[in-house]
Order: C-alpha cells, then sequence, then structure tokens
C-alpha cells in the first residue's frame, strides 16, 4: 500500500490506516468484492442537493486529534437517531481507529437513524473503496492531501463502479483544480489544514465559489455556532460538515434544529 508522505502531522495517522487496512486484508483473505448499486450514492447525493436550504452532514467521531476526547460513547446509533430527529441531511461515521476512535462497525450501528451515511476516513486505495460497500456506506471520502493523481483517478473509478458518491475534499487551489479533474459528486472545501490541524473559514469562503455548479459544496470543520454555518451558506455552500459542535453539545437534535432555523431565517 502507498502512503504519500507529507513530513506532517497527518503521517501517523495515515501509516495506522494502512496497518488497519492490510490487517483486514489478512483477515479476509485477499482483496475485497463488492456488488454495484446505483441507487447508494444518488441517495446520499440527492440528501444534500436541496435546492434553496443548507444540508447538514452530522458527525461521529469519538475523537479528535486536535481536541482530544468527545464522548465515551460505544455504540453510536442514539446519537445517529438524535441526529436525524434534528433533521441531517446525511451522517458523516469517522471510521479512523487510533486517532479518532472510530471503526467500520460504527457505520452500521448507525444505520438505523435512516440517513444517507458518508465513510469519513483516509482512504488510501481502491481495496478501501471496495471494502466500505460492506460496512454499508453510501459515500466515500478522498482527500488530495494524501492522494496523486493516479491514486485519486482509480478510486473515484472505483467508488463509480459500485455505485458509491464520492466527496473530495480539498484545502488550497491547487488540490481543488486536482480533486475536480476526477469529477466528484461534491467538493468539500476543509477549513482545517491537515497538516497543521489550524482552522480557517476564511479558506472555505475563498474555495467554495471556486467549484463549478452541479457539484454539491460542502464546507466541512471549523463550524461550531450557527453564525458559522449561515456564513459557510453565504459563501455557497450547499451543505456543511459539521463534527465537535454536535459531539459537544448536550442535546444534538436540538441543537441541530436551532441551527437550521437560524440558518433558515439569516437567508436571503
Ligand atoms: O478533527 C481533527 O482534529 C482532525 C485532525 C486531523 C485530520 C482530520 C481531522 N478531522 C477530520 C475532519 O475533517 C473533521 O472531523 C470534520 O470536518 C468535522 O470538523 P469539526 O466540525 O471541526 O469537528
Amino acid at each position: 500500500m502507498k502512503i504519500q508522505k507529507t513530513g506532517t502531522r497527518l503521517d501517523p495517522i495515515l501509516e495506522s490506516v494502512a496497518a488497519h487496512a492490510i490487517e483486514r486484508r489478512r483477515a479476509r483473505g485477499g482483496a475485497p468484492v463488492a456488488d454495484p448499486d446505483p441507487v447508494r450514492g444518488t441517495r446520499f447525493v440527492r440528501a444534500l442537493g436541496t435546492p434553496g436550504e443548507l444540508s447538514f452532514i452530522a458527525e461521529c467521531k469519538r475523537r479528535s486529534p486536535s481536541v482530544g476526547e468527545l464522548t465515551s460513547e460505544v455504540d453510536l446509533g442514539a446519537r445517529a437517531e438524535a441526529y436525524a430527529r434534528g433533521g441531517a441531511a446525511a451522517l458523516s461515521i469517522l471510521t479512523e481507529q487510533d486517532h479518532f476512535r472510530g471503526h467500520p462497525d460504527d457505520l452500521i450501528a448507525a444505520a438505523k437513524a435512516g440517513l444517507p451515511r458518508l465513510r469519513k476516513d483516509f482512504l488510501l486505495d481502491v481495496d478501501m473503496v471496495v471494502e466500505t460497500v460492506a460496512m454499508g456506506a453510501d459515500a466515500v471520502l478522498l482527500l488530495a492531501v494524501c492522494l496523486d493523481d493516479a491514486q485519486l483517478r482509480d478510486m473515484r473509478a472505483a467508488a463509480r463502479e459500485l455505485g458509491l458518491a464520492v466527496l473530495l475534499e480539498v484545502h488550497d487551489e491547487e488540490e481543488l483544480e486536482r480533486g475536480l479533474r476526477v469529477d466528484p459528486d461534491c467538493l468539500g472545501v476543509n477549513a482545517r489544514d491537515l497538516r497543521t490541524f489550524e482552522v480557517d473559514l476564511g479558506v472555505t469562503e475563498r474555495l467554495l465559489p471556486l467549484v463549478p455548479p452541479g457539484i454539491v459544496r460542502v464546507a466541512e470543520s471549523g463550524i461550531h455556532a450557527a453564525e458559522s454555518a449561515l456564513r459557510m451558506r453565504r459563501a455557497g455552500a450547499d451543505a456543511v460538515l459539521v463534527g465537535e459542535a454536535l459531539m459537544k453539545s448536550g442535546d444534538p437534535a436540538a441543537t441541530l434544529r436551532q441551527w437550521r432555523a437560524f440558518v433558515g431565517e439569516g437567508q436571503p
């Protein structure tokens, strides 16, 4: 498995992701296989593309490298259901094990909420795309920061063949240009620089308007208040992906409802 080293804080995460993927491959006894299903990806993309509305992708993550522990919850199913009650359009499930304390089984646990699910992880090769189908996800995250052009192309092609939607994540103009070349369903601008963990919503404001029409525009990270969600809407986001603020909320359903109402009232 090829890892694109960045020489930054991201590398230890990529190394442990690769180690777990190799372990799963060994346990499985070879490369994963999966059947195509054109419906799964379409369901994810449609959920985010409600015209005139900002959609919320609510994230389940137990821990983050930048903040530390976010919850002691074992079963994330109840949380996923609370997100659904709050009006989330889709779920983002962190499946990385060592730095976020996630697990592929979390995708299964979250299924009972009945929402489309994104596997949020640091996918490194085609096999990791293919194995996502058995985990029950509808979409995969591909990160321009840790994949070269050939990896992006091959992993995008595998996702398309299986009917998985692709959320392609970028943090600067060069990554945006490379990401757009593989024709993603959704383009996410992450306000967090994954190499330094620094967050700047100005990056999202700068890059989102450069995403061509027809691609769902997602603002990711650093959205800690309803005002920031509205700010992202004004920058052109079709959807926001929110993790930490919802994980820290005592009542995530109520928080989501409040934020959605606030953005609805503040839109032109
Ligand atoms: O969350 C982190 O600290 C982090 C560190 C290094 C790489 C990735 C990281 N997070 C992944 C994400 O992109 C976020 O979980 C997601 O966008 C939600 O962000 P937030 O609302 O700020 O929790």
